[in-house]
């Protein structure tokens, strides 16, 4: 079958051989496996720390959780009482229906509705519906977040963001392209500096050292390349990108990251996460995402 439910989890299963296994907790996708055009055996391109909790305790340590109403810690009046990175990756989503089932790809939808516990820290009418569509070798994820109040309502503010926790060498890897773009360092000492722009200099970014950087207006296409490895990300309503990697200065003090993760992975986390999307009552925004696995000699090519 190529939609499977059992005990909180949905897996996907694509007839060429790729798979992805999505947690009704937090919508978490925490498994995504793919072949790419020039690597025919699939093999799994997200990361997921060993001391990660994947019995919905907290959020998943990997994989890719969503981030909604806010990110980071909560900047906006109406954001007050939520913690870091919102309430969307740490409630329990509802299977809602298979989209699509060919040969093209497998796609189901989850949908988060406020519940007492939301109501308690976010009394805002929203409506969050999550497709995850799976094919040969792309992983799409798209985010639609509905006021379900009527036209004339309060707005609702909001940030969201996909957390990609994109398994590669953390200190061989390069995300491009990036140069000349304005970013936030979150590394730095003090609100003041955290706050000043930069402009990024470097063709292909690094993570070799701790790396926080809020991408501005980023592009909306990215390559993600090692040596042997590759990911392409294209965006579609999220128009900044974080990059992230805590390095063992930050990552060492992480409680459920398994030790050397940070060596593992990077984070390229597609977001509106500067500044708030505001929807009048019945209005709906989307943000997506499409991964494509492939390989880095295809995408050193293109960039
Ligand atoms: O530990 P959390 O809440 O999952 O957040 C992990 C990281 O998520 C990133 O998106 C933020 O930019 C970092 O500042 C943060 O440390």
């Amino acid at each position: 079958m190529p939609v499977e439910q059992s005990q909180g989890k949905v897996v996907l299963k694509h007839p060429k051989g790729s798979s992805a296994e999505i947690l009704l907790y937090g919508a978490s996708i925490i498994s995504w496996k793919s072949s790419s055009s020039t690597d025919l055996a699939p093999k799994e391109r997200l990361f997921v720390s060993g001391k990660a909790a994947l019995d919905g305790s907290k959020p998943v340590r990997g994989g890719i959780p969503v981030v909604f109403p806010c990110f980071g810690a909560p900047s906006h009046p109406d954001h007050a009482k939520l913690p870091q990175h919102g309430f969307a990756r740490s409630e329990v989503w509802s299977f809602s229906d298979v989209v699509m089932d060919n040969d093209a790809g497998v796609s189901v939808r989850l949908t988060l509705l406020p519940n007492d516990s939301i109501k308690a820290k976010f009394d805002k009418p929203f409506e969050l519906a999550y497709v995850v569509t799976l094919s040969e070798h792309q992983l799409s994820t798209d985010l639609h977040v509905k006021n379900s109040g009527t036209p004339g309502a309060a707005t609702l503010q909001f940030q969201a963001l996909l957390h990609n926790y994109i398994r590669a060498p953390a200190n061989d890897v390069l995300v491009t392209p990036l140069q000349g773009v304005t970013y936030y360092d979150k590394t730095e000492a003090t609100d003041e500096l955290k706050a000043q722009p930069k402009t990024e200099t470097r063709p292909g970014v690094d993570v070799k050292k701790f790396t926080d950087s809020v991408y501005e207006n980023a592009g909306g296409k990215y390559q993600v390349v090692w040596p042997g490895g590759g990911l392409e990300l294209k965006t579609k309503g999220f128009k900044d990108v974080v990059v992230w990697n805590p390095q063992a200065e930050a990552g060492a003090k992480i409680g459920d990251m398994e030790a050397g993760g940070w060596e593992k992975y990077i984070c390229v986390e597609p977001g509106f996460v500067r500044g708030f999307v505001t929807l009048a009552g019945g209005e709906t925004w989307i943000g997506q995402q499409v991964l494509t696995a492939t390989d880095s000699s295809v995408l050193a090519a293109k960039v």
